[in-house]
């Protein structure tokens, strides 16, 4: 059954409805430029909240890496997610296991990905002006062509009405969403996140 990660939580309320739906995974956004930025503390105690059996992500983009590892620790972390453009060498030196996002212009994107040993590839919409978070899909057959490299995660664009086909089409590890299930930037909208999570666990053709 695909894995899903609900990214960009910035609420204790928001953390425990994404779990009651379903999330195997959330993700805490720890990047200033973005608009789902939460610091350490505020994400520390709604982390202490959560149930066992739920994955902890801690997102970064091209941060110094004492910062990543030390976060990791007081966090908690169980994952640590590079949305930048961190080098195989810096992402050996995460002192958890790591999810690597590349952002998906075309096919010519994958190639990086055999230079990488990491616990899963995760997949975004190219943007020029976001690194992530943007809403924006990319061809998915290129993440049927990424599969041959090791676990996918699949994001960018994903919505409770595109999820269904996504995962029947891509069959991924996992998927990953963020603006798709959202009232705004960072407030998550229960209906989508109950939609999303029950479609991308149990697709079926509309
Ligand atoms: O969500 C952000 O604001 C963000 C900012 C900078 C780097 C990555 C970011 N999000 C990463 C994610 O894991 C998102 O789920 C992924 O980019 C997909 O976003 P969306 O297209 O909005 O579902």
């Amino acid at each position: 059954m695909t894995k899903v990660k609900i990214c960009g939580i910035t609420s204790e309320d928001d953390a425990l409805m994404a779990v009651d739906a379903g999330a195997d995974a959330l993700g805490f956004v720890f990047f200033e430029k973005s608009p789902r930025f939460i610091g350490a503390e505020a994400a520390q105690k709604i982390i202490a909240k959560l149930p066992p059996f739920v994955q902890v992500v801690g997102l970064f983009v091209n941060a110094d890496i004492d910062v990543v590892n030390s976060t990791a620790d007081c966090c908690g972390l169980d994952i640590v997610q590079l949305h930048g453009e961190e080098s195989p060498e810096y992402c050996r030196l995460v002192r958890r296991r790591v999810m690597k996002a590349f952002r998906v212009r075309g096919p010519e994107s994958l190639t990086p990905l055999s230079e990488y040993r990491v616990a899963a590839y995760l997949l975004d919409a190219y943007s020029p002006n976001a690194h992530g978070g943007t809403g924006e899909v990319f061809d998915w057959d290129c993440a049927v062509a990424a599969k041959e490299q090791g676990r996918i995660i699949l994001a960018g664009g994903l919505t409770p009405d595109n999820i269904a086909e996504a995962v029947m089409r891509v069959r991924p590890y996992g998927v990953d969403v963020s603006s798709g299930v959202e009232v705004s930037p960072g407030r998550k909208d229960p209906g989508k996140v109950r939609r999303f999570i029950q479609l991308a666990k149990h697709p079926h053709p509309v």
